[in-house]
């Protein structure tokens, strides 16, 4: 055999390989991008399904807090609104009470939407203790943010929360936060603020806020301590 018939001998199932592997590539390639486009329609479609959920929702609170039901959504620019998706997921872990699965911290914006399998392991703080939020099948559970806080003057606080695992199953979080505009700047309503209820933070665009947030560590405390009209 001369030592070109052996390399081509050689070289024949190599290019076999890199034929079915290019095919195959492509085929993959076909797949996740056809795959990656739906995931990437439905995000779309699912976070603008959840911006009017908002939208709703942020009219019953303006009423609640004797406002036009159009007030947060309008003081807050909510139609271009910051939108984060966060997708958790926490594995098992054989010694769960090692592990804090996210840290307590409070959401900066306005209500965060969020869905969960079932699975038990968000904890919110209530009068000083951490208490275990059952999750309801079927439903969305909504957390309120700082924004809300700061233009409800208060009234709606953003409580402070965080996730644990356990050692049986996986749990998986998808939680779309809403805020308003980054540069809008936010305030307490007037309406809202008087002689007996002067303003209790002070006015900054959101973008301003969520910086200062990422700036600081909060070691466990809401950032609002931080801006509330009483540090500054
Ligand atoms: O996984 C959870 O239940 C909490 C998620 C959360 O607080 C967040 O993503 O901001
Ligand atoms: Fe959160």
């Amino acid at each position: 055999m001369g030592l070109r018939q052996r390399r081509r001998r050689r070289k024949l199932p190599d290019r076999t390989l890199a034929k079915k592997q290019s095919a195959a590539a492509a085929g993959v390639a076909k797949e996740t991008g056809a795959q990656g486009e739906s995931c990437r329609d439905v995000t779309n479609e699912y976070c603008t399904r959840i911006r009017g959920l908002v939208k709703e929702l942020l009219k019953g609170v303006s009423e609640s807090l004797g406002l036009v039901p159009c007030y947060l959504e309008k003081a807050s620019e909510l139609e271009t609104g910051l939108q984060i998706l966060i997708e958790n997921l926490y594995p098992p872990c054989p010694q769960p009470e090692l592990v804090m699965a996210m840290p307590p911290h409070s959401d900066h914006g306005l209500l965060t939407v969020l869905m969960q399998n079932n699975l038990g392991g968000l904890q919110v703080k209530h009068n000083g203790k951490w208490v275990l939020v059952n999750p309801l099948p079927n439903s969305f559970l909504v957390n309120t943010g700082n924004q809300l806080e700061i233009l409800s003057n208060g009234k709606y606080k953003s409580m402070l929360h965080r996730a644990v695992v356990n050692d049986q199953s996986s749990r998986i979080s998808i939680a779309i936060a809403n805020g308003p505009s980054l540069g809008k700047a936010i305030a307490p309503a007037q309406q809202l603020v008087d002689s007996e209820h002067p303003p209790a933070y002070c006015e900054m665009t959101y973008r301003e806020y969520v910086e200062f947030q990422q700036r600081n560590c909060l070691d466990g405390k809401s950032c609002l301590d931080l801006v509330g009209l009483s540090n500054v």
